[in-house]
């Protein structure tokens, strides 16, 4: 649903986790700038839970420094902000206690009462807390009876959704309990991204595109997702995780998805999903013994970056100091299906690299060698390039002829950039919108998380073995030369990520030619 709707129903938003991280960058900044932007409806009230102690006021007033510290839209008139502090309540409970629920209900119901809504509210669960606690919380809310409301009840869900396919089949089937699949909304938030959002429309609303989506135009996809950062202060989560439970197993392949299904047959979330679902019933399985084959794992080391010295991830707070995690991976994949036969699909993804970038690169085939223009060997392949951030946009590389030459080629670049002269909306402000408005779309439905891990899990397995090498790379560089060797084998390498270059026509000389 476009965010530019208004939500009209009344709802409570029971936040659990309302003293956490996320709530604090994300959830609140994202509340104020629906607000402020006037989607929310006249009647809602957020419900923050945690254990920490805090009353009312203290809990609006750090609500308040989160929206002044993050928040995209800024607070500029202390009217707004007080109608808006008025809908935040915090309850103290600590969610395995069934018996803390009470405190929760009677805030809800209340509301619902000066609402008229008795028995009839709109009421979404948001578990920004740990996964190992997600079924306990829906157990506890249905012991409470909150989930008995003739309104709508939702349940909202943060990554990671297990640690392989059996625990996230585990969690799942203890939420199911207390909400059906129609109820729980997965949050991936690469899918709430204005320009993974708008892969679809490039594709199926440009006919310069869509038909040459295939294996006969297209010689190579890559896909990164580097990151500048380290692994902050969530080395207790991220030492156990790695780069492919973190990045992969969810973000790159919902991008893959997206890049790679066929045409739904309506633009509704069924349909979506089951056109996404098919993508990874087609992605070609990597066995244990395959895994050296198809994947690179590394880790950083210290190295500089934007001129400081920063340390290597075994020297970095809570990590472990033998710790074999990956922080980087690439791999090669593919995608067994007519249109895709034979295409590979890079992705890499990893922490401490030279630049912040998701960027998604179609490369077309190239037109025979052979033929009239490539007298000085310096035509190269189009390009089409989805910047995701932090730049949004696109770009195309293309071929012309050398002002004032005869027959010379240059590439060119056109480009097109989404948020270079005024913001968009974040991610979780669209996604937030999206579970109050009961739009599934840019959530992931279970088939997408079970198959997700079910091509995650034998990769992992092998490299829980140890049999295959953990490579190590400079902080500051863009991964280990295997990552390099593993498409020099097939005739390719990776492009230079383009999207620092802000608000500047690309470089196209320097695409091709590096
Ligand atoms: N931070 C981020 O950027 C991202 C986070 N996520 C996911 O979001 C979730 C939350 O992450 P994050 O905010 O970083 O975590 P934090 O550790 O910062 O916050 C955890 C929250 O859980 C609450 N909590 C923990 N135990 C209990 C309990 N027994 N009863 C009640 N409340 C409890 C804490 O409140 P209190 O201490 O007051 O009890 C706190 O508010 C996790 O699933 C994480 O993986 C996903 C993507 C990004
Ligand atoms: O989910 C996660 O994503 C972030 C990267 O998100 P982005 O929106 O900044 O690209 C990553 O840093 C983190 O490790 C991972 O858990």
């Amino acid at each position: 649903m476009s965010i530019h709707t208004k939500l009209t129903e009344p709802f409570s938003l029971v936040l659990f986790g309302a003293t956490g991280d996320l709530a604090k960058r994300k959830l609140y900044p994202a509340l104020f700038s629906l607000f402020k932007s006037g989607l929310l409806p006249q009647n809602f009230a957020v419900i923050g839970v945690g254990r920490s102690k805090r009353t009312v006021e203290e809990f609006r007033t750090a609500v308040r420094s989160s929206v002044d510290q993050f928040s995209r839209l800024k607070v500029t008139d202390e009217n707004e902000w007080n109608q808006f502090a008025r809908k935040f309540f915090y309850v103290i409970a600590d969610v395995n206690q069934p018996g803390q629920y009470q405190g929760i209900k009677t805030v809800v119901e209340e509301n619902e009462k000066d609402w008229n809504l008795q028995g009839k509210g709109n009421r979404l669960y948001y578990l920004a807390i740990a996964p190992d606690l997600f079924g306990s919380v829906s157990r506890n809310l249905r012991l409470a009876g909150l989930t008995e409301t003739s309104g709508w009840k939702r349940l909202i869900i943060e990554k990671p959704i297990g640690h392989d396919y059996a625990s996230a089949k585990k969690l799942n089937e203890q939420m199911k309990e207390s909400f059906t699949e129609q109820e729980i909304y997965r949050i991936d938030h690469y899918l709430g991204k204005e320009m993974v959002q708008n892969i679809n429309v490039i594709r199926f609303a440009n006919s310069l595109f869509e038909p040459l989506w295939n294996h006969h135009y297209i010689e190579t996809v890559q896909i990164t997702a580097s990151e500048t950062v380290g692994v902050e202060d969530r080395a207790n989560y991220y030492d156990e995780a790695g780069a492919l439970r973190d990045m992969v197993q969810n973000h790159i392949l919902q991008i893959l998805m997206m890049v790679c299904m066929e045409p739904p047959s309506r633009l509704k979330t069924e349909a979506i999903h089951d056109e996404k679902v098919k993508v990874l019933r087609s992605l070609r399985k990597i066995e244990e013994s395959e895994a050296a084959e198809y994947v690179v794992r590394g880790q950083y080391r210290a190295g500089m970056l934007d001129g400081k010295l920063v340390p290597g991830y075994r020297d970095e707070k809570n990590v472990n100091p033998a710790s074999n995690t990956e922080t980087f991976v690439a791999a090669k994949l593919y995608v067994d299906n007519l249109r895709w036969a034979g295409v590979p699909f890079y992705i890499r993804t990893g922490k401490r690299m030279p630049a912040k970038a998701t960027e998604i690169v179609i490369q077309f085939k190239e037109m025979p060698k052979n033929l009239y223009f490539n007298k000085n060997n310096d035509l190269g392949p189009n390009l089409l390039v989805i910047n995701i951030q932090p730049v949004e946009g696109m770009y195309m590389v293309l071929n012309a002829k050398k002002p004032g030459s005869i027959n010379e080629i240059t590439p060119i670049a056109m480009e097109f950039c989404n948020n270079c002269d005024q913001g968009t909306p974040e991610a979780y402000e669209s996604l937030l919108h999206d579970a109050v408005a009961g739009d599934q779309t840019f959530f992931t439905h279970w088939d997408e998380v079970s198959l997700a891990w079910k091509f995650i899990d034998p990769i992992r397995r092998a490299w829980d073995r140890g049999e295959i090498p953990l490579e190590f790379y400079e902080s500051g560089t863009w991964g280990p030369q295997a990552a390099d060797d593993l498409l020099a084998k097939e005739g390719h390498r990776w492009w230079p990520v383009s999207s620092q270059r802000r608000h500047q026509i690309v470089k196209a000389n320097e695409m091709v030619k590096m």
